[in-house]
């Protein structure tokens, strides 16, 4: 298990770099050896090394240099290397070293047409190195490099086999920054980022182009340490660390005692669900508050939880409550109130975020107040603070939305979709790929809202207290709660633990119960 996954801005990297290249460290030179070696990895894995044909797609700055050296040593490791320089410019130092290498060198902006020029090369080489454009990218790809990547993606995805892709530092064309696709990117199986990751290679939509991510340190990891990173994604190992473990003097009221006020006469289900991620997770106690329906549903499923007011720590307010039932909705608001009069942390999902929207005073909310919202629901609660968006607008640009939303409420926003992101007003944005598809099934969302509230109310006392590091420990813990709640997943539908798929379809398929079943599994392969 490895630590967290941490990336950091394009202009974090170059204020890193500028100091060693200052000091005349040969960085590009170390880049260019390492990509060679992932390069020469990938082609051991698939067969043989030398005799294997390689393509180098090379923009006009440093990131084709690095391809074009790295080129030289793949030359001397017995491969055929082809570089398509597809822009005007090109890294002279580099070109020069890979013509002297016996790189050969094509400038297919010659051709009356590049982009089938490319694709005939393309055809031939059971690699592609994509250096068109690194962290010098400004916007989408433009230019002739623009239908030359387009007909490269377009071919591989009728040969999804077949040429492997390697991307040098992103994919090119990616907002490096935000994680935005907004024109062609050839998606690659594995990324060989330069520093440290960058956040479009964590972020959706961008990540899921990345394939795996292989970061070459380059000496840069020292500095980039001490600067707190702008996206990152947790790993088991930092949800152990965050994860309560209760010790032998602990007892249910130390533990944690959530409040749960979900589920309604119509979607009762939505209260079972909850609470059933909630106990799994492991916590003190569960008191439901509800009506008769959804309450004598979860007695009935869940003996062991208490349905009479009490003294809690959390609050999970929301799921299943039908926003046009008045007297509900107004249970809500004075639950709300007290938790936040109380400091405690609550989730507000599905129906609570239509009580945000309703409240023309929009609560000025702490970041221990936790959003839980998918794209259409966050489209319309931005919609409702004076931010037209539209659900496409959301799953174009997730982590801005995200963090605009946080940003105006003061909440904390865990965006959920393929690609669970959360942000707070300010710090880190994370960014978590647990899952698989087979999740988006009804309720679910009502099993990670209890799931959340759970870990939540074992730090209900810590939170109240104020004594915790502000933002960042809502944020942390909820990106911890969606890696449980996604590898919970994984095991129901018989996945292992762990990074995703890619394009492989596999698995069967689960029920939001069989989620919350999960759980426990999902947390022996964290705890051990
Ligand atoms: N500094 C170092 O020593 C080290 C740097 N390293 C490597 O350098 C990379 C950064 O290199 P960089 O700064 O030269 O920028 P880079 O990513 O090649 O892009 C600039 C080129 O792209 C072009 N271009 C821009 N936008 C575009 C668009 N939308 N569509 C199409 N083209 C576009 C732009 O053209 P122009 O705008 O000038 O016309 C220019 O030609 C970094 O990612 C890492 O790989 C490592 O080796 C470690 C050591
Ligand atoms: N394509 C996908 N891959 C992985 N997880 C997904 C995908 N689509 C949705 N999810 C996850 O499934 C859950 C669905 O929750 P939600 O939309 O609230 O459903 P419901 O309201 O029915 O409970 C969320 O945790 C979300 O992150
Ligand atoms: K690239």
């Amino acid at each position: 298990m490895g630590p967290m996954i941490r990336a950091h801005s394009a202009a974090a990297v170059r204020a890193a770099e500028e100091p060693l290249l200052a000091a005349g460290e040969p960085l590009m030179a170390s880049a260019a050896f390492a990509l060679a070696t992932h390069v020469v990895a990938e082609l051991r894995a698939r067969g043989r090394v030398a005799g294997s044909v390689v393509l180098l797609l090379v923009g006009g700055g440093n990131n084709g240099g690095d391809a074009l050296f790295a080129g030289t040593h793949l030359v001397r490791r017995g491969c055929q290397v082809h570089a398509a320089l597809v822009s005007d410019g090109v890294h002279e130092g580099g070109l020069a070293a890979a013509r002297a290498a016996g790189v050969r060198v094509h400038r297919v902006l010659d051709a009356a047409d590049p982009a089938a020029a490319v694709v005939d090369l393309a055809r031939r080489c059971g690699v592609w190195v994509d250096a068109v454009t690194g962290i010098g990218a400004r916007g989408p790809l433009r230019g002739p490099a623009a239908p030359v990547v387009a007909a490269l993606a377009a071919e591989r995805s009728a040969w999804p086999q077949e040429p492997v892709v390697v991307a040098v530092d992103v994919p090119s064309g990616i907002g490096v920054d935000d994680g935005t696709v907004e024109g062609p990117v050839l998606p690659a199986d594995v990324t060989v980022t330069m520093g440290t990751a960058k956040p479009g290679l964590l972020l959706p939509p961008a990540a899921g182009l990345a394939g795996r991510v292989e970061v070459v340190a380059l000496g840069l990891d020292g500095t980039l340490a001490a600067e707190p990173p702008a996206a990152c994604s947790l790993t088991a190992a930092d949800v152990a660390d965050l994860w309560p473990v209760p010790g032998p003097d602990d007892h249910k009221y130390t533990r944690g005692v959530l409040g749960i006020a979900a589920g309604s006469q119509t979607y009762p289900g939505a209260a079972a669900l909850a609470t059933a991620g909630a106990l799994r997770t492991g916590l003190g106690m569960v008191r439901y508050l509800g009506p008769e329906v959804p309450a004598d549903l979860v007695r009935t499923l869940h003996p062991e939880v208490v349905t009479v007011p009490g003294r809690v720590q959390a609050w999970v307010l929301g799921s299943g409550v039908d926003p046009a039932d008045a007297a509900r909705t107004a249970e809500l608001h004075e639950h709300l109130s007290a938790a936040l009069a109380a400091r405690l942390p609550v989730v507000l999902d599905a129906g609570a975020l239509t009580l945000l929207q309703e409240d023309t005073r929009l609560p000025d909310l702490p970041a221990t107040a936790v959003l839980t919202p998918h794209a259409g629901e966050l489209a319309q609660l931005l919609t409702a603070c004076g931010e037209e968006t539209a659900r496409e607008d959301v799953t174009a640009a997730p982590a801005r939305h995200a963090r605009l939303a946080a940003e105006i409420t003061g909440a904390t926003v865990l965006l959920k979709g393929p690609t669970t992101v959360v942000a707070a007003p300010a710090g880190p944005l994370f960014a978590q790929q647990d899952a698989t598809p087979w999740l988006a099934t009804a309720g679910a969302g009502d099993v990670l809202a209890g799931v959340l509230g759970a870990l939540l109310a074992g730090y209900g006392d810590l939170i109240a207290s104020g004594t915790h590091d502000g933002a960042h420990l809502p944020a942390s813990l909820s990106a911890a709660a969606a890696l449980v709640h996604g590898r919970a997943a994984r095991i129901a539908a018989g996945l292992p633990p762990g990074p995703g798929e890619g394009r492989a379809r596999t698995g069967v398929p689960i029920t939001a119960g069989d989620v919350a079943a999960a759980v426990p599994a999902a947390l022996r392969t964290v705890l051990g």
